[in-house]
């Protein structure tokens, strides 16, 4: 299932994108790491390459420039032959740079997932595969502390389960599916940063209430989605309690 396996993982330097390469490494797929912050980027390709020599490589890309997130496929397919799975990870919370952070997380998913759609569909050459798109609990709940990033992870949620209801998406064997997690152990729920929320104690609050996950309590999920090949369209919520498929709501 893994092994042999092409991925690119956006946003892939640290954090949970930096942990999925790593699991897809270790079961043998071959990965390419992107992120727009160059030198972290540098740190893990390092670290990765002297574990899993040629199969990782690595190229800089800000996911909000289409033509940089281009070459991430151009270079992929180059140097593998194929691609599988796309895990469109990179974003942020910013409240103050509300359009920014539109821009990465959603727009920045929109863009993975076309050129997903591009590069995997049998009709367009592909062998088929995943999309993995990274939402939030926050794209199910209202955030009051968060907008905008709430906004970009609700749409990110509609956007997935659009095109995996799209027969063309579907009869060409590409999947797409979601991932929800509440509060997890990177650098993005730390309040270094006042552009961050708008009100740092309404976030603090709720974390309290969900409690912190480390990065090691999404990988089942992340595998699970990767081996289950019947699993299309779900959005699949992850919390210290366990993970949930959430139900379409019906008006
Ligand atoms: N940590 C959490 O509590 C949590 C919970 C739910 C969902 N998520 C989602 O998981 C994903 C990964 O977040 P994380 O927690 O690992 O955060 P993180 O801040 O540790 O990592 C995010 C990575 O994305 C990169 N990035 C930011 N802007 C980018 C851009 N324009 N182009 C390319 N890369 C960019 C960053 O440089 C960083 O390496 C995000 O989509 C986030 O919204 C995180
Ligand atoms: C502060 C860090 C910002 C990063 C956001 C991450 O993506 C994680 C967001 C995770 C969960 C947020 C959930 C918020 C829910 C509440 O606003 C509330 O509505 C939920 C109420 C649920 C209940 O009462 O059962």
């Amino acid at each position: 299932m893994f092994s042999g396996r092409v991925a690119v993982v956006t946003g892939s330097a640290q954090g949970l994108g930096k942990v999925f390469s790593g699991v897809l490494l270790e079961r043998g797929s071959k990965v390419c790491i992107s992120d727009v912050n160059q030198s972290e980027l540098e740190k893990t390709y390092k670290e990765f390459k002297s574990k899993y020599a040629e199969n990782v490589i690595s190229q800089q890309c800000d996911v909000t420039d289409s033509e940089q997130l281009k070459e991430v496929f151009r270079k992929t397919k180059d140097t593998y032959g194929q691609l599988d799975l796309v895990v469109n990870n990179a974003g942020i919370v910013n409240e103050k740079n509300w359009q920014q952070c539109i821009d990465v997380n959603l727009n920045g998913t929109i863009r993975g997932t076309m050129l997903g759609m591009e590069y995997m569909r049998k009709d367009k050459g592909g062998k088929g595969g995943l999309i993995l798109n990274m939402s939030s609990l926050a794209g199910i709940f209202p955030v009051n502390y968060t907008p905008a990033y709430a906004a970009s992870k609700h749409g990110v949620i509609g956007y997935t389960r659009s095109w995996s209801m799209h027969p063309d998406v579907v009869n060409n064997g590409v999947r797409l599916v979601c991932l929800c997690p509440a509060f997890v152990d990177t650098d993005m729920i730390k309040m270094d940063d006042d552009s961050k929320f708008v009100g740092t104690d309404l976030a603090q609050q709720v974390i309290e209430k969900f409690g912190i996950m480390s990065t090691d309590h999404i990988i089942p999920v992340f595998v699970n989605a990767i081996e289950d090949e019947e699993n299309n369209g779900s959005v699949i919520s992850i919390t210290l309690k366990g993970a949930n498929k959430i139900p379409l709501p019906m008006p």
